[in-house]
């Protein structure tokens, strides 16, 4: 039986791996092949979801609020199973930024799945920019910090991506830290994943049917799951506040924005602002007041980008932080927007 590769896009939160995942679809469409994809979100709302929606022509599966590295593995293997049904010639599976792959390469290898599928490569995607910064910042969690070098460790591909945003004596330094840990894998230098994908596709065709990766070198999970849920209980509701958990340490929760609003570009930045000791990343959908355009929000790496978008649901974002003080932050929100519906 011919087994569908499969190719995991890791990466820490706001790297650039959804970006990758983009130009890979383009690519693979152009190659008139079928791409199936298997999206894992944090949050419980699809952000990133909607992006790879608008382009269109594949088969996507969403798996949402929760990590399919622990809480989701039996749903990821679901997943895989409706996107096979489908007949891709190839499956790419975007992780969140706090999943380690060997334990998504663990999970394929069940039996349900081993005959199937075959890993064909982990990609790693990495923010130059804010990399080398993760140990100090992430100093308190163990478990993330363990898991950021589990993802560079078992990479088969390393992308630095957003090398636009530093300069070239940044870069040797952060190809240094990579050899230290991963002598083995390819390191490509990008600015928004703007690269030559031959290597990750290299051998995929119709009828590619292609020796998966050797996985000894992948630990297994079997007995001791890395990546526990800290089954964090619910806050209490609050009309801005939708969700919240907590994965290691990093917690996720869905700000709401009424409408109309008067609240402006300026106003969500300066929000983001006020907690950026603690925010790793903030990203959703805004109608805002000085313009009658929606506009997809992405806050990564200490910068905040704007784009416009096609979406037309109820407006909200979703922020990632660590050691967030939940309370505070909606209730901050609620103030603001109280302020700005009255000002
Ligand atoms: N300056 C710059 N920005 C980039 C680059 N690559 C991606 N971005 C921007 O960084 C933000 C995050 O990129 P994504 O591709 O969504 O990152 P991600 O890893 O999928 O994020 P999560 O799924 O939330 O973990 C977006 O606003 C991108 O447009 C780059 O090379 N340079």
């Amino acid at each position: 039986m011919r087994r569908i590769p499969v190719i995991i896009i890791s990466g820490f939160l706001g790297s650039g791996k959804t970006t990758l995942l983009l130009r890979l679809l383009q690519e693979i469409q152009s190659r008139q092949l079928q791409p199936g994809i298997l999206m894992n979100e944090l949050g419980k709302k699809d952000v990133d979801g909607f992006i790879v929606d608008e382009l269109g022509g594949a088969s996507l599966e969403k798996l949402l609020d929760g990590c399919v590295c622990c809480s989701k593995k039996s749903e990821l293997i679901l997943s895989l199973k409706l996107l096979l049904d489908r007949k891709p010639d190839v499956i790419l599976i975007e992780l969140t930024g706090v999943a380690n792959p060997e334990e998504i390469a663990d999970a394929i290898t069940e039996p349900g799945l081993i005959r199937q599928v075959a890993l064909k490569q982990i990609v790693t995607v990495l923010d130059a920019e804010n990399a080398l910064d993760y140990n100090s910042i992430f100093s308190s969690d163990k478990q993330l910090v363990q898991t950021l070098r589990r993802q560079l460790e078992v990479a088969d591909h390393i992308i630095v991506n957003k090398t636009d945003l530093v300069q070239a004596p940044h870069l040797q330094k952060i190809q240094k830290v990579i050899l230290k840990q991963n002598e083995r894998a390819l390191i490509t230098f990008a600015s928004h994943s703007l690269m030559d994908l031959t290597p990750i596709l290299l051998g995929i065709t119709r009828n590619s049917d292609i020796t998966p990766i050797a996985i000894q070198r992948f630990r297994s999970f079997k007995t001791e799951p890395l990546n526990q849920v800290q089954s964090t209980p619910k806050l209490k509701e609050n009309q801005d506040h939708k969700e919240y958990r907590s994965f290691t340490r990093v917690q996720t929760l869905t700000l709401t924005i009424q409408s109309p609003t008067s609240v402006t570009q300026e106003d969500v930045e300066h929000f983001l602002q006020r907690w950026k000791k603690q925010l790793l990343r903030a990203k959703g959908y805004l109608h805002l007041s000085n313009s009658n355009k929606t506009f997809l929000m992405q806050h990564a790496g200490k910068r905040t980008y704007w784009e416009t978008s096609t979406y037309s649901g109820a407006a909200y974002f979703v922020i990632i932080g660590i050691e967030l003080d939940i309370d505070r932050v909606l209730t901050e929100w609620s103030a603001l927007q109280k302020e700005k519906t009255t000002a």
